[in-house]
């Protein structure tokens, strides 16, 4: 039998969504046997500055997918909110498994709700998307860079002078969470989640077919038609820098696809915004995009980039 080597982070959560794809596979009947190799990545030992100042999300993939182009791994198991909008040539996403919450998760210290936080209340996040649409909504909050897991995070809260922080839904719950932890789940109004969140992306090499004949049987079609419209407006608006940028779609009747995108400014004085109905997923990311660059919102991505850059 083949023996499928298959990358992951060493973080908790990586290799807590590796093994649990690699059991469903098993018991999808998956004609393979699985190895899991554990891969340092950049965006793994860079602790203490933000994320968006030493390269954005693509430093938690680039290593992982040198490895399976260099076939010392052959598989891998990524957040989807983690995969920039381009792949490197030869790889490809083979599978889209069924989505988790999508939603983002405010807790607090004593539970006490967002709109009930006292002015200058410090909240905890290292996401520019989420501390943009928080200001927007609260500008006389406190947003404080947070780094670390989730266990750490939710350490920090306790221990650190933070009266609230915002973990992803889908991370929460993966690891087990109950979701007593969390205050309130905030709707897409508040706080309109990360392009892929919640969904998972399996990679491997496109010329790999019989893992990619096994990797289709655990494809959502739903999620991933979904997330075909979201990184299709991905890849229009920026093509990977890490920016204020969300986007979030479902599948409703008649399988048409709607879309909400947004761009902000990190203070969140400016978000732009649009929803975007329709039946091919692809159009609809690209009609969000040119939408929302008509408004303003490529120029406002662009210099927030200069700023960063900076
Ligand atoms: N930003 C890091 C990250 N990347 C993926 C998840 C887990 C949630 C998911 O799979 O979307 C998280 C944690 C978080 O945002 O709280």
């Amino acid at each position: 039998m083949r023996k499928i080597i298959v990358g992951s982070r060493r973080s908790k959560l990586a290799l807590t969504q590796t093994n649990w794809v690699i059991d469903q596979l098993k018991s999808l009947g998956a004609p393979f046997d699985f190895e899991v190799k554990e891969i340092v990545t950049k965006g793994d030992q860079i602790l203490d500055v933000t994320l968006s100042k030493v390269g954005g999300k693509g430093l938690f993939v680039k290593e992982i997918e040198q490895a399976m182009l260099n076939k010392e791994i052959d598989m891998a198991v990524h957040s989807m909110k983690d995969m920039p909008a381009v792949l490197p040539n030869g790889l490809t996403i083979g599978c889209i498994p069924f989505r988790e919450d999508h939603r983002d998760a405010f807790i607090s210290k004593d539970h006490v709700k967002f709109a009930d936080l006292s002015s200058g209340s410090i909240v905890g996040t290292s996401s520019l998307r989420r501390g943009a649409q928080l200001l927007a909504k609260r500008p006389d909050l406190e947003i404080k860079w947070i780094r670390g897991n989730i266990d750490t995070r939710l350490e920090k809260l306790q221990n650190e002078d933070y009266d609230a922080i915002i973990l992803a839904a889908a991370g929460l719950a993966r690891m087990g969470w109950s979701k007593d932890v969390v205050t309130e789940f905030l709707d897409e109004d508040l706080c309109l989640p990360a392009v892929g969140q919640g969904a998972l992306s399996i990679e491997c090499r496109e010329d790999d077919h019989d893992l990619l004949e096994t990797l289709k049987l655990f494809t959502d079609s739903v999620t991933e038609k979904a997330v075909i419209a979201e990184r299709a407006f991905l890849h229009k608006m920026e093509g990977g820098c890490q920016v204020p940028i969300a986007g979030f779609a479902s599948v409703g009747q008649e399988d048409m696809v709607t879309l909400t995108v947004l761009v902000g400014a990190p203070d969140g004085s400016v978000l732009y915004k649009e929803r975007i109905t329709g039946t091919d997923p692809i159009q609809v990311g690209l009609e969000a995009a040119k939408s929302l660059t008509d408004q303003g919102g490529k120029m406002l991505i662009d210099q927030v980039k200069k700023e960063l850059d900076q």
